[in-house]
């Protein structure tokens, strides 16, 4: 693992954004994105960047369930408005929420996932160490699958929701045998309430119940994160 301690989130995103231009550079065509707040300094960056984006193919990790592509709280939304109305992806697959169909959404998934093996995926992280929606306790290899969100991930996860009784109880997410597939994993995390699930994955057992502790087992991962999630370090 190669850990960057940045002064700040936009210092880190700055750092991202060299990384994955590097990797697009090098040939990488295929890029696995997250959703949440940490990875919207790295779209930012993109945004303002001439990087050209249309002939790369973006896959999400996941989506909640029940909710529909334009919702605002969904993740299809979340990066229309972050990324891709400003730059057009050749394809970019989102899971479908809004099929409650979970057999074909996650079969229809991994076929795509077979068919574009990711070059550089972008993480985020929960404050349970989730990775995805891949809650504590997710098996290492699962590909893609649905979850019922833990109540801490409902409750942190309730601040882009007019209430916590407005968060789907489940998603639809890339498993972690498919997020470790990537040649290159890129997670962003920044604030100290990230400052244990970091020094856990880093530092700690290579266990299920930090799902992102098994990022010590792939060859090429770079964590960036502030001072504040590096404290615990
Ligand atoms: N499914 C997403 C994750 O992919 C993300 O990493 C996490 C952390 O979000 P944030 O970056 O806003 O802290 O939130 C959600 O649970």
């Amino acid at each position: 693992m190669n850990i960057l301690v940045m002064k700040n989130k936009e210092e880190a995103s700055k750092k991202a954004f060299d990384l994955l231009s590097a990797d697009i550079s090098n040939g990488a065509k295929v890029l696995g994105l997250a959703t949440g707040s940490s990875p919207v300094g790295l779209y930012d960056q993109i945004v303002s960047s001439s990087l050209d984006c249309s002939q790369l193919i973006s896959i999400n990790l996941d989506e909640y369930v029940g909710i529909k592509p334009t919702d605002p709280q969904s993740y299809h939304f979340f990066m229309q408005q972050h990324l891709f109305n400003q730059k057009p992806f050749a394809k970019s697959f989102i899971p479908d929420g809004s099929n409650l169909d979970a057999d074909y959404v996650t079969t229809h998934y991994n076929r795509i996932l077979a068919a574009h093996p990711i070059d550089t995926q972008i993480l985020g992280i929960g404050n349970n160490g989730h990775i995805g929606f891949n809650e504590p306790g997710t098996p290492f290899d699962i590909q893609t699958h649905k979850v019922h969100l833990t109540s801490a991930t409902i409750k942190a996860n309730s601040r882009f929701f007019a209430s916590k009784n407005d968060v789907p109880h489940a998603a639809y997410t890339m498993g972690i045998g498919s997020i470790m597939k990537a040649k290159h994993i890129i997670l962003l995390a920044f604030g100290e309430q990230k400052a244990d699930a970091i020094a856990a994955t880093v530092n700690g057992k290579i266990t299920t119940a930090v799902p992102a502790s098994v990022l010590q087992q792939h060859p090429n991962v770079t964590i960036l994160v502030d001072r504040q999630a590096a404290q615990k370090l």
